[in-house]
This record gives C-alpha cells, sequence and structure tokens, in this order.
C-alpha cells in the first residue's frame, strides 16, 4: 500500500472529521441508502461474536463530497446493546460524530481488504472494518474508499 493511502487506512481517529478536512471547503454529506433490521452477512456475525442468524442493526451510507461518494460505509449494531443509544435517530448524521463523543469509546485493530464492497457496486482500492465499543455497545463499521476519492485528491490507485 502506497503512503499516501496507509494514512487513510490506517487512521484511528474520525473518518468523518478527516474527509471534511481533506474536502477543503467541498460540502460533505451522509447520504443515508439503507437502515434497517436484518441479518449480519457470517463474516459480520463472527467479527462481533454474534451467533450466526441474530437479527442486527444494519446501516449503510455513502459519505458524499459535492454530492460525489467517496466513501461507502455499513455499519452492524447487535441489538441486545442498541437500547437507549438512538442510533436510529441518527438519519443523516455521521455515525461517527456520535461515536467519538463517547468518552470510554475503544476500537479494536483495523482490518484491511483488497476486495469490493460487498454491499455496493462502486469501486476503489482499500476497504477496512473495525468494532468500536462503549459500554455494551458494540458497532462493527466497514468502510471502503472509492476510486472518485483518488482522483479527487489525486491519491496514487493503490
Ligand atoms: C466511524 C465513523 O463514522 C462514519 C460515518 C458513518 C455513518 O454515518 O453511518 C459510518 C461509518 C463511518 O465512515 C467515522 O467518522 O470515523
Amino acid at each position: 500500500m502506497s503512503p499516501d493511502w496507509w494514512a487513510w487506512v490506517a487512521s484511528r481517529d474520525s473518518l468523518t472529521a478527516r474527509l471534511i478536512e481533506a474536502g477543503a471547503g467541498r460540502t460533505f454529506r451522509v447520504r443515508l441508502l439503507d437502515q434497517r433490521l436484518g441479518r449480519p452477512r457470517p463474516d459480520e456475525a463472527r467479527a462481533l461474536g454474534l451467533t450466526p442468524g441474530r437479527l442486527a442493526w444494519l446501516r449503510e451510507v455513502a459519505l458524499c463530497l459535492e454530492g460525489q461518494p467517496w466513501v461507502v460505509a455499513r455499519s452492524v449494531a447487535p441489538l441486545a446493546q442498541l437500547r437507549g443509544s438512538r442510533l436510529d435517530r441518527l438519519g443523516e448524521r455521521s455515525l461517527g460524530s456520535w461515536l467519538f463523543r463517547q468518552p470510554d469509546l475503544a476500537r479494536s485493530p483495523i482490518e484491511i481488504t483488497a476486495g469490493p464492497a460487498p454491499f455496493h457496486p462502486a469501486r476503489g482500492p482499500w476497504g477496512r472494518r473495525s468494532v468500536f465499543r462503549h459500554g455494551r455497545f458494540a458497532v462493527l463499521v466497514q468502510e471502503f474508499f472509492l476510486d472518485a476519492m483518488a482522483d479527487e485528491l489525486g491519491l496514487p490507485s493503490r
């Protein structure tokens, strides 16, 4: 991986904040693509230590600059710990802006893939995922960086 992409893929602070900064005045928007209760994929259940087949809170968004998706993200939260977190009221506000306000937030090591997003047709160089925990609440956040972001920021292809 190029050092330029490593700086994005390995970053452990808020991607929302980084995108806004890199956007340098471009309008940032979280476009909500899907939000519902559903069954996580087997690899998602495994990453969260969830019993396969259990329902979870699923959210898919595109993180857009000037209306163009730079990152697509899918988040999965087990239902058991969801009560009280009010995630269903997030709408088009960034999950990251809520998460990073939690004082006891812990983040797992970041796993990286060169494979495509399994939930979205847009193509890009890298994907990553990690689990955020605060108290008993857990959410798996999977983010795929898109070619449009590389083009706009003059990043190498990988
Ligand atoms: C975890 C973050 O939140 C981002 C915002 C998301 C959302 O609103 O659903 C999802 C994943 C992230 O790309 C972050 O900003 O780092």
